[in-house]
């Protein structure tokens, strides 16, 4: 659905965006993380056609995102900081956007403006900086997009609003297959609310994974043994990314199917054996090593 090869941006000498390709499939939540001046902003805006990009390609459903207007109909953007017409309120907003957007759906706004309790009339420069998230948000969704683009769209939301826009956003994902990219420093949130998570460091993409096959590739084994088996011997049928012997436990970190690794360490007869699940922030850290570590302090709140 989108698509970007090679994409460069630069701001006068600071590369903004370097060498950057990124897949985001139909119908899926790609979390974007990073530290504070990664480029995350960037690479968003010119995600959807706001920024003119240096060079690389960026497509959506196919198209250029850049060079063809149609697709702002159904590619939206909401920034971390929303604005909004001079003096309007919700209502005033719905009204242009119903000019502007042709598959505006003005049932979903009734619904979406009631669900969150919003007070349709109330001017929007008086409303607080997280309802005017949540306006923003509700005419964005009513406005029916294929493609909804998000910077860091939950900061400064309190957890029940959090929830009911990640339900309303998961809704349009299940019921039309509305694909989602979203930017955050909340490794834990992401976790739970994406399909796919990408990190973004110095202008690139570090890192880029399906977080389901993440999560069934990689293990935590906690291990203890009446009679140690000689280690390289146990370990050589393991891919193992990290070993460590506490007291007389074992604490490996291996890569691999569970239902391989279960029989094989059976087969060394421990007393007792605990196969666990790791973090995501594990995951990072055994994974990508040095940087695990490095980035693990700006990306987790
Ligand atoms: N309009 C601009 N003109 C010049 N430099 C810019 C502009 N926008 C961003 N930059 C620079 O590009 C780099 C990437 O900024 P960007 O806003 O994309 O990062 P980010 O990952 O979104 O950061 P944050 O998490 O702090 O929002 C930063 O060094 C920033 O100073």
């Amino acid at each position: 659905m989108i698509q970007a090869s090679a994409v460069n941006k630069r701001f006068e000498d600071l590369q903004a965006v370097e060498n950057l390709t990124l897949h985001v499939k139909k119908g899926s939540i790609y979390g974007l993380l990073g530290s504070n001046g990664a480029g995350k902003t960037t690479l968003l805006k010119i995600l959807a056609g706001i920024y003119r990009y240096d060079s690389g390609e960026v497509k959506i459903a196919d198209k250029p995102v850049f060079e063809t207007p149609d697709t702002k109909q159904h590619v939206l953007f909401i920034p971390d900081q929303p604005h909004f017409l001079h003096q309007t309120s919700l209502n005033d907003m719905a009204g242009f956007y119903k000019e502007v957007y042709a598959r505006w759906n003005e049932k979903r706004f009734q619904q979406l403006t009631k669900h969150f309790r919003m007070n349709p009339d109330k001017k929007l420069t008086r409303m607080s900086k997280g309802m005017q998230r949540q306006a923003s948000f509700i005419l964005t969704l009513s406005a029916m997009p294929d493609v909804l683009i998000l910077d860091e769209p939950f900061d400064g939301l309190d957890p029940v609003v959090r929830q009911q826009m990640k339900n309303a956003i998961l809704q349009d994902v299940a019921d039309r297959g509305l694909t989602l990219i979203v930017s955050s420093h909340n490794l834990r949130e992401m976790e739970d609310f994406c399909d796919y998570v990408g990190i973004m460091h110095n202008g690139g993409l570090l890192f880029e994974r399906d977080l389901d096959e993440l999560k069934t590739d990689i293990h935590k084994l906690q291990i203890a043994f009446k009679q140690l088996p000689e280690k390289d011997a146990f370990l050589s049928g393991l891919d193992v990314l990290h070993y460590e012997k506490r007291g007389s436990v074992l604490l490996i970190i291996v890569k691999g199917r569970e239902e391989e690794i279960l029989p094989y360490v059976q087969s060394f007869n421990p007393a007792i054996f605990d196969l666990l699940p790791l973090t995501l922030e594990e995951i990072f850290i055994y994974e990508l090593g040095g940087v695990g570590y490095e980035i693990r302090n700006l990306i987790v709140e």
